[in-house]
């Protein structure tokens, strides 16, 4: 497949040709005359986005979302890369399991899909699971993760740090301390978790766990990353770190850079989330994070869930929302169109530092001759309201439903091949 993209605008400001052809990007120059043209005037080329956190719920819960839907989502979104949690039914903590759903990715992802492993076997906090062996493994595994839960035990934390310098990887942490934010608690502690009725979640149950990494990241001179990062605290806690030289990165979810806590107020479920919307205030330190780089990528956590585990009292509802549909929009809302960031800045928070993070070749790349061609077609400007229903997920806790919101992915290339049109 060829094709001619005629005036697109890139991140820089420069105005180009970009010629796909067999899967890169070659020299417009070299395009026949009755090549296949698409005229891009007004609308900005950028590399697909790179996400560092996504559920794609295969193996054990198809019910919410499969390999084929989750990555036909995030090609709706732009992205060209997704990394598949490990906290599927089973486990992804063995080689086998990787490699299961490496193949899945190859055979029916409408992007590339990279397998994250667990930390522990069964996520369960007790036993490493086998590292190298992932990592040896055809899924060639990078990123390490019991994400849902907490790595809570130093020990095995320590060890997994000093385990993944062997192949450069990365374990990826989802900051809950046990015991301050126990399995029930579902509303940021505050005002709000009084009034309502909910168990709270203070936020230093995620900063304490989050000081406690970097000071292992320290001591094994490894790399740390901080999933989902909700509060001030931890945003202070990781610019101390980083000045310091330890090797820790963090990412921001789009929810918690948009919504805060009042929307619980309803008790719609759909709002209900692991860590959970946080104040205004809270909301506010992570964009600023974001921003100046404190917070390196913006990862979607994109959690389906079915409606039989959503219809149920906020308490007890399983917690997660969607993310990769409306994650550029969100960026666009609230860094971009505020004049906060800029769009090479964009490029790097959603592409270009994902993929470096994730050590994934061939993602994350400029869009210059003889790279991959892996790109986004942006409207900057267009928008309109965001319906559920209109998903490529197979599920509906969308939390945007009915809002004003940027729509600005017109088309996703993977390898050369559109994986989403408008
Ligand atoms: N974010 C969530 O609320 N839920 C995630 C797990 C997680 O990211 O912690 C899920 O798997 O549903
Ligand atoms: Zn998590
Ligand atoms: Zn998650």
């Amino acid at each position: 497949m060829s094709l001619l993209i005629n005036g697109a605008r890139l991140a820089d400001g420069t105005i180009t040709d970009l010629y796909l052809k067999d899967g890169v990007l070659a020299d417009p120059a070299s395009a026949p005359a009755g090549v296949e043209r698409f005229d891009a005037a007004g609308l900005l080329a950028i590399p697909g986005l790179v996400d560092l956190h996504t559920h794609l719920r295969q193996p054990g819960r198809e019910d919410a979302e499969t390999v084929d839907s989750g990555t036909d989502a995030a090609a709706r979104g732009g992205f060209t890369c997704v990394h598949a949690m490990a906290n599927t039914s089973p486990v992804t903590d063995t080689a086998e399991a990787a490699e299961y759903v490496h193949a899945l990715g190859e055979r029916e992802g409408h992007c590339q899909v990279q397998v994250v492993g667990a930390v522990t076997k069964g996520l369960a906090g007790e036993e490493l699971a086998e590292l190298g062996m992932m990592a040896d493994s055809k899924a060639k595994v990078r990123v390490f993760s019991d994400d849902g839960k907490c790595v809570s035990d130093s020990l095995l934390m320590r060890r997994a740090l000093t385990y993944v310098k062997a192949f450069d990887g990365m374990v990826a942490q989802h900051s809950q301390d046990p015991r301050l934010a126990g399995s029930t608690a579902c509303c940021h502690e505050s005002e709000w978790s009084g009034r309502l009725g909910l168990p709270g979640w203070p936020s230093q149950a995620e900063s304490v766990i989050v000081a406690r990494d970097v000071e292992l990241a320290a001591l094994t001179d490894s790399r740390v990353h901080v999933c989902h990062v909700s509060t001030a605290e931890s945003v202070e806690i990781i610019r101390w770190a980083k000045k310091r030289g330890v090797k820790v990165t963090a990412e921001a979810t789009p929810h918690h850079l948009l919504l805060d806590t009042p929307l619980v107020a309803s008790y719609d479920t759909t709002f209900k989330v692991n860590p959970p919307l946080r104040t205004s205030e809270h909301v506010e330190a992570i964009r600023e994070a974001l921003a100046d780089g404190t917070i390196d990528v913006v990862g979607t956590d994109h959690a389906p869930h079915a409606r039989q585990d959503k219809d149920h009292p906020f308490d007890i509802a399983l917690p997660g929302m969607l993310g990769l549909e409306q994650a550029l929009a969100v960026v666009i809302e609230v860094m971009i169109n505020t004049g906060r960031m800029d769009w090479p800045t964009l490029v790097q928070r959603m592409s270009s530092t994902p993929a470096a993070l994730g050590q994934v070749p061939g993602q994350g790349r400029p869009l210059a001759i003889g790279e991959p061609a892996n790109l986004v077609l942006v409207d900057p400007t267009a928008r309109a309201a965001v319906d559920a229903a209109a998903s490529k997920s197979r599920s509906r806790n969308n939390p945007y439903h009915g809002r004003d919101l940027p729509d600005p992915v017109v088309a996703t290339y993977w390898r050369g091949r559109q994986t989403y049109s408008r």
